[in-house]
């Protein structure tokens, strides 16, 4: 872009219009003020980003695609990119010096870059639905596995400053080559844009071990730790001391009650559950869950994050398993105790839902992919707390490959073998 005025953009939360920088010049800090109403607030950073358009008629030429990393700029998921269909794009309005001129809204994919306009007239919508997806943009994730690691590693796409905590260095380590391998696989769909696209979400995530600084700063704090209750309460208890009276605290467990996570709790109403699903960068729903004191406000937050994070949102109370776990869990192991009477082979199994059913998986290779020894935990977890419900008995063949260490993809062995040969 050439040599252009610098000024962000952003919108009033009272009256949707446009607010503009303004340096207040006395305590030396970056303001945003509503020429319509009285809002002036100040800017939560001190650093706008050069995006003022001149209206010609190559305006979407001269916008600056580094645009997208302007914490300032709402972004939308109600529209699709033209060029990849992602649906995160930042939007911002035209600046013109012509009374006749129309406001038109300016777009720039964060995912392929790709810059387009169209007239206001869905704006007021986008806007509101925008500004109240904002309200979380620092986002902490502790546990950096298989699922930490891909929370963090999509809320860094979707534009979230995010602190990704493990206990150690090398699980960091780990959880880092993962995402920028996973980083890799979407990026590579992306021309050109690709390596810029890796290095502006790994820059968004800071690795820590420190609980504090976890804390500290998060809108949001997401955990995804063992699962394992007494472990988890106590982790809860840490980030409450140090996180802000507003930081909303949610947990994706899989199949442990989320109240109980919360119950130690000061402040049970800003707790919730956030499920995501396996691998969080393709699987497209997120399941909210209210649990027993969350607060109306807070469940909210986390469905408008859900969206902001680019999920489908779906909300469940706290009941075991959720929606997906409580039908998903019979279905594999009914699978298993199929196989077991031998009433088919696991391969026919496999292939009889893929293509009779358009399951992207078949029962056993999923639970080869989730982990047998995630299988046996829950299942044996609801076994004992529901002992007279038979879709919960103990399956045998899970067992017997729990003891044998054959526990799935991760192991190199499950009911398939994934040794290279
Ligand atoms: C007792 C029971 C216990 C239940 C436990 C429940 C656990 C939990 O609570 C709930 C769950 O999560 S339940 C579990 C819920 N989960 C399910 O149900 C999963 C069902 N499975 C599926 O949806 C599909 O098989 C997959 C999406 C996994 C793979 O897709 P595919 O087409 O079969 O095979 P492909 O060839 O490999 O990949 C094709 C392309 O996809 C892309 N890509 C893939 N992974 C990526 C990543 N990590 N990053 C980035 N990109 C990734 C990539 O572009 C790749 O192309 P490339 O050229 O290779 O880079
Ligand atoms: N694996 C799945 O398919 C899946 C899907 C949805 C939800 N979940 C849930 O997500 C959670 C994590 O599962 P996962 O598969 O990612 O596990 P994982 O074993 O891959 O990762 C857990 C990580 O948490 C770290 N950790 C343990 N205690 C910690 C602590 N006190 N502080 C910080 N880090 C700690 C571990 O070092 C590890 O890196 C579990 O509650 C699980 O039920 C799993």
């Amino acid at each position: 872009m050439g040599v252009l005025d610098a000024v962000g953009i952003q919108f009033c939360n009272e009256c949707n219009n446009m607010l503009y920088p303004r340096e207040d010049k006395v305590n030396r800090v970056l303001l945003y003020q509503c020429r319509n109403c009285e809002l002036n607030v100040e800017a939560e950073r001190p650093c706008i980003y050069v995006n003022k358009l001149i209206s010609t008629l190559n305006e979407v030429k001269q916008i600056n695609t580094d645009v997208v990393m302007d914490p300032t700029l709402p972004t939308t998921s109600h529209i699709n990119c033209p060029q990849c269909n992602a649906n995160q794009a930042v939007f911002f309005q035209s600046y013109s010096t012509r009374k006749d001129a129309k406001m038109n809204l300016f777009y720039v994919c964060k995912i392929c870059r790709y810059k387009w306009t169209c007239s206001k007239s869905m704006n007021s919508r986008l806007i509101a639905v925008s500004l109240r997806s904002l309200k979380v943009q620092n986002v902490s994730v502790v546990g950096s596995g298989l699922m930490g690691a891909g929370i963090a590693q999509v809320a860094a796409q979707t534009g979230h400053n995010v602190v990704l905590n493990d206990l150690n260095d090398a699980a960091l380590g780990k959880a880092q080559k993962g995402i920028e391998k996973s980083l890799g696989r979407v990026a590579k769909k992306m021309g050109d844009e690709g390596a810029k696209f890796i290095e502006d979400t790994m820059s968004r995530i800071t690795f820590t071990t420190s609980v504090e600084e976890t804390a500290a700063n998060a809108d949001l704090v997401v955990e995804a730790i063992v699962e394992n209750l007494a472990v988890k309460q106590k982790l809860f208890a840490d980030l409450e001391a140090g996180a802000s009276a507003k930081c909303i605290l949610a947990t994706n467990t899989s199949s442990l009650p989320v109240s109980a996570i919360g119950a130690n709790l000061k402040d049970t109403t800003r707790f919730g559950g956030l499920h995501f699903f396996n691998p969080v960068p393709m699987m497209k729903l997120l399941e909210v869950i209210k649990a027993n004191d969350t607060s109306d406000e807070v469940f909210q937050a986390m469905l408008d994050w859900g969206k902001a994070m680019n999920k489908t949102t779906v909300k469940c109370i706290d009941t075991p398993g959720f929606i997906v776990n409580r039908l998903l869990v019979p279905y594999l192991m009914e699978a298993i105790r199929l196989v077991e009477r031998g009433h088919a082979t696991k391969e026919d199994v496999d292939i009889a839902m893929k293509l009779g059913a358009g399951h992207p998986m078949g029962p056993l290779q999923l639970a080869d992919y989730v982990g047998l020894d995630t299988c046996k935990f829950i299942l044996d977890g609801w076994h004992q707390e529901y002992p007279d419900e038979p879709l919960f008995n103990p399956v045998e063949t899970l067992n017997k490959l729990n003891e044998e260490g054959k526990i799935g993809m991760k192991s190199g062995e499950g009911f398939y073998s994934y040794k290279k040969k």
